[in-house]
């Protein structure tokens, strides 16, 4: 591409020099990843700096450098006010707006996108769609998988992968947006449809000052949905009726608004429902009618979670039915309260609550389905909200009959500072263990166990790793708890 026609999406730009005749080939925002013919785009980050990885872009073949700041290049430089913004834009332009030919719903809220993803991936699979989901667990495009580095990966990564969806007859795009990226820009680029809001309570007060600035990050999804109005696509915001924040998101969109709950009144409601240990049953209320639902998922939070779903899902036109179908076949999501089942007389359960309010729910839920003890094993990830692990710790003991804490991805910080961050708060009567090394903690935790009893193991439900300093080291909690299990049979 010209790069002159590049750049002729952004109102304003100055060059170095002219750009007549650049041609290129691909857009950066990595010197690491540059080939001969791209444009590199320089970002000042949290940890470095873009604009000093120039000279290493050049040598690798860039032949253009956009920047925000005074820099000396030997090839054309050209300055825009924010590179971040100015490379959502670029990106969606270098691959010709692939959000506006693709269908896109995007999931906000501190619990639960992953898991209403999920289930709208589902849903539309019922449909005989073609999915692509983006997301914490990985990538999915059809039926292949592919790592991700950040639940809402960077511009130009999304709008590369939005393009290669388009390529390959993708028909619904389904993405969770973290409120770091909606801070970030990442998703300036995209053209929503649908966006959802799940839930709002305490988690990453370590980047959003305070938890009304995390609000207001989530709350962009919302915005900008945009105010154009067009009667054959419609968009809608997809509210929780039950969470108070609600009514910042209902002000933040000039768009229609569905929302969805099981007390306030909602357009979609979930009446007479019924909590057991095997699944879920409720009566699923909506303009377009009624329809019973039983699932296998379990817990008053994923009743949300379906609610959430089957909102977007009745926006989208898809019938009350296929809902119906999906919901009642989808057996779980991965490290999403997931058994671990070896034949043995107590249940192991591993789920990924890391914030406060998931943490209440998955313990509540255990709790109100045990016939003998419950145990909890966890821990807080290191460079992470540090306001929380008191907090957790509290949860913990209030709701489990034994806490044994310990580390979840320790980071760069020392684990056993963590734990003390944890412990702080907990009085002398509190029943809880500290036990640093994770695979050591699940072992006696189901060492203990008896008949009946309930073991949670939380924090890291899918990850099959654990990041101690710098380092990512092979740990599953499925593998160690199925490991545990076996060796105390024998
Ligand atoms: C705090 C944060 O979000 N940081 C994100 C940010 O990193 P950063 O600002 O430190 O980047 P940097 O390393 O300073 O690099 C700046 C620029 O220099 C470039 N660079 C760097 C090195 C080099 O040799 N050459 C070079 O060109 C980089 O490509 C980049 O363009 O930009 C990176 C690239 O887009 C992200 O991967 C990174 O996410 C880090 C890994 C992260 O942990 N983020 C978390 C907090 C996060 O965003 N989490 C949410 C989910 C939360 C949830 O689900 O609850 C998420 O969406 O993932
Ligand atoms: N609607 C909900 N309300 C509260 N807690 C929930 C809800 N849904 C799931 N949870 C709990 O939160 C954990 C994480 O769920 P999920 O992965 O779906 O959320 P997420 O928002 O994608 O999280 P992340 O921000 O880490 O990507 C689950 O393992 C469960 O413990
Ligand atoms: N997306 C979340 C995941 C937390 C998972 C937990 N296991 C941890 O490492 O803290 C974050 O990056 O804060
Ligand atoms: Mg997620």
């Amino acid at each position: 591409m010209n790069l002159n026609e590049l750049l002729h999406v952004l109102p304003f730009y100055k060059t170095s020099t002219t750009i007549d005749g650049v041609e290129i080939n691909a857009i950066e925002m990595d010197s690491r990843e540059v080939k001969p013919g791209c444009v590199f785009v320089c970002i000042s980050g949290f940890t470095v700096d873009g604009h000093d990885y120039i000279d290493d872009a050049v040598k690798q073949g860039a032949v253009a450098v956009i920047v925000e700041k005074q820099v000396e290049a030997s090839v054309p430089v050209i300055t825009v006010d924010d590179t971040n913004r100015a490379l959502s834009v670029l990106a969606s332009k270098f691959f010709n707006y692939p959000t506006s030919k693709l269908p896109l719903i995007g999931v906000t809220g501190t619990n639960g996108k992953t898991t209403v993803t999920y289930l709208l991936d589902e849903i539309f699979k019922q449909q005989t769609k073609k999915t692509g989901v983006i997301g914490t667990i990985q990538l999915k495009i059809g039926e292949d998988t592919y790592p991700i580095s950040n639940t809402t990966p960077d511009a130009l990564s999304l709008q590369r992968t939005f393009h290669k969806m388009l390529d390959e007859d993708v028909d619904q795009a389904i993405m969770e947006v973290s409120s770091h990226a909606l801070d970030m820009g990442r998703v300036y680029g995209c053209d929503y449809d649908i966006a959802i809001f799940t839930n709002l309570s305490q988690d990453h007060l370590d980047y959003h000052s305070n938890l009304q600035d995390y609000l207001r990050a989530k709350s962009l999804l919302f915005a900008q949905l945009g105010n154009s109005y067009d009667e054959q696509g419609r968009k809608f915001a997809v509210l929780n009726a039950d969470d108070e924040a609600s009514d910042l998101l209902k002000r933040s969109t000039a768009q229609h608004v569905m929302t969805y709950g099981c007390h306030n009144q909602a357009t979609v409601m979930a009446k007479g429902i019924q909590l057991g240990a095997a699944g879920t049953s409720f009566t699923l209320t909506s303009p377009v009618g009624d329809i019973e639902i039983s699932s296998r998922l379990i817990g008053m939070f994923n009743v949300y979670n379906m609610l959430a779903a089957s909102t977007a899902a009745i926006a989208a036109n898809v019938p009350l039915t296929e809902i119906k179908t999906a919901l009642e076949q989808i057996e779980g999501v991965n490290g999403r309260f997931e058994p671990v089942v070896e034949g043995q007389n107590y249940a192991v359960i591993v789920d990924y609550a890391h914030t406060p309010d998931s943490l209440e729910n998955v313990l509540q839920t255990a709790r109100e389905f045990a016939k003998n003890n419950v145990y909890v094993v966890v821990g807080c990830g290191g460079d992470r909200d540090r306001t929380k692990r008191p907090l957790m710790a509290s949860i913990a003991v209030k709701y489990a009959d034994h806490a044994i804490f310990t580390s979840d991805n320790p980071r760069t910080e020392d684990p056993q500072l963590i734990l003390d961050d944890m412990t702080a708060g907990l009085g002398e009567s509190s029943s809880y263990d500290v036990i640093i090394d994770r695979k050591t903690a699940i072992s006696q935790a189901i060492g203990h166990a008896t008949s009946d009893d309930i073991i949670l193991i939380a924090g890291k439900g899918h990850e099959t790793y654990q990041i101690i300093g710098h380092t990512k080291y092979d740990f599953d909690d499925r593998e160690v708890a199925r490991k545990a299990i076996r060796s105390k049979e024998k």
